[in-house]
């Protein structure tokens, strides 16, 4: 039926062979395997015969799939047979429950022409949220739908890189092994009504700057809303909302910051009985509200990640940006040199962040966090990833590093900068302060889309 190597017979990559070691396993009905593969091993996995699915997407019988770091399960409703190194204590009836309730919501909404559900996935670290928002995502668009999905959770990057918010319209599966990247999307898009809307933080953690994360929530929710106005399909499918694990009472000001500029109907908390029950008492203030809060127990099979785990998979976030997934969509990426008096950079005017010798050029770092200051570029940049962000529409006539001598009218941009959309990336190879050029990675060959550049807390050296 299904056959699997587990995670007990990995095979390093510079190692033996996968034939040395696969193994065939066979799946009872709602039944999983789980499986977990280190960095640095692949596993490669074929379903041979009977029907299963990794996060609600149907694998396909006789393809090899192959996975590295990463953790998953493989589920099957239907096959029959033994169960072998296989768990069945999976949450998947009490998913498809929820799915059917939300399918359920899309239909009326398509009948009475309204909204469907906007559905918020929140919990404690390392409980599900995003299996559980990839599963709801590929059941939706299984049955014809094009849910938007909103990705808050910072530090996992979603459809781009980490350090964003985002939101884009799913009409495709999410596959297992590129996960979002399986959406392939394409940022200089922006602007069409099926293009991605990203928004750049520039930190992997709310409690970095959470007054500037609550404005870009609140601001993607506007063009969020703006757009399904125009898009009754993606309206009536509404919207699944994946967010950063909820650990302390700023984060769950944060969460409710999302709910309510979202208006979300539907907040699935998962693995968190207390914040279950401060959401309940939250909204119990609020008769008013017509929402539905459900608690859902965190199930075996979600995989704890260390820190290091972490680090590696936004790693490989960043590194699939430019290069894309080996072996299934591999891209080929143009190094650029380009003059420190082409480009425009800005970074998050947290003052701590800024070192003395990246001091803004008359910016106002009283305005405190919410807004970008402009930076000089230099060695401050080396192994940055830089975000290409829309430039304000009054500056054309004040493009060029430090040529803006009016400093409301510097303020003005730095203040619109922080809330434009994302173009693309870059990433800093090389700098050269002398000559003033630095070179930098970038998804195309042609020039950059906007002059200017923010710059986040994210650094990669790229022989990592
Ligand atoms: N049934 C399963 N079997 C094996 N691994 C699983 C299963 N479900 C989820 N995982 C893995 O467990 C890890 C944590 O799950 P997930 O990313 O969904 O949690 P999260 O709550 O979104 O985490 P975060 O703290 O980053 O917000 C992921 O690597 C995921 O692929």
């Amino acid at each position: 039926m299904n056959s699997l190597p587990d995670s007990s017979s990995i095979a390093p990559l510079s190692g033996n062979t996968a034939s040395d070691t696969a193994r065939v396993v066979r799946l009872a009905p709602e039944s999983e395997l789980r499986i977990e593969v280190e960095f640095g091993y692949s596993l490669t996995l074929k379903l041979i015969e009977g029907v299963a699915e990794v996060f609600g997407c149907e694998i396909i019988v006789g393809r090899e799939y192959r996975f590295s770091g990463q953790k998953l399960g493989v589920f099957t409703w239907q096959a029959a047979g033994g169960a072998d190194y296989v768990a069945d204590d999976t949450p998947m009836p009490i998913f498809l429950n929820i799915h059917t309730a939300l399918e359920q919501r899309r239909a009326t909404a398509e009948t009475m022409k309204t909204s469907g559900p906007r559905v918020v996935v929140v919990g404690a670290h390392d409980s599900g949220k995003t299996s559980l928002v990839k599963l709801l995502l590929n059941y939706a668009v299984r049955q014809g739908r094009q849910p938007m999905f909103v990705n808050l959770d910072i530090s996992e990057g979603g459809v781009t890189m980490p350090g964003t918010v985002s939101a884009v319209m799913v009409d495709q599966p999410i596959y297992p092994e590129e996960e979002f990247g399986s959406l392939g999307l394409d940022l200089t898009a922006a602007g069409g009504s099926g293009a991605p809307i990203v928004y750049h933080y520039g930190f992997d953690t709310p409690n970095e700057n959470t007054k500037l994360l609550q404005r870009l929530v609140g601001h993607l929710a506007d063009t969020v809303t703006a757009r399904l106005v125009e898009d009754d399909d993606a309206r009536q499918s509404g919207l699944i909302i994946d967010t950063h694990g909820c650990a302390d009472h700023n984060e769950f000001e944060l969460l409710m910051h999302i709910i309510k500029s979202f208006s979300a109907d539907v907040v699935l908390v998962l693995g968190h009985e207390r914040l279950h029950s401060d959401l309940l008492r939250a909204f119990q203030q609020q008769p008013q509200s017509n929402i539905s809060i459900l608690k859902l127990t965190k199930l075996g099979g979600v995989a704890r990640r260390d820190k290091s785990f972490r680090r590696q998979s936004q790693v490989r976030k960043i590194r699939e940006y430019f290069y894309g997934h080996p072996g299934n969509c591999e891209l080929s990426p143009f190094s650029l040199v380009v003059g420190f008096g082409d480009v425009n950079i800005f970074r998050v005017g947290e003052e701590h962040l800024v070192p003395s010798s990246a001091l803004p050029l008359g910016a106002d770092r009283k305005a405190g966090g919410t807004r970008l200051v402009a930076i000089e570029a230099g060695d401050i940049l080396l192994h940055s990833i830089l975000a290409i962000v829309d430039a304000a529409p009054r500056s054309a006539s004040t493009a060029g590093a430090g040529d803006s001598t009016n400093e409301s009218q510097t303020q003005d941009e730095e203040d619109f900068l922080v809330l434009a959309n994302v173009l693309g990336f870059v990433y800093v190879s090389d700098v050269n302060s002398a000559k003033r050029k630095m070179t930098v990675l970038a998804p195309s060959a042609t020039r950059l889309p906007s002059n200017r550049l923010v710059m986040g807390v994210f650094k990669w050296a790229e022989t990592v």
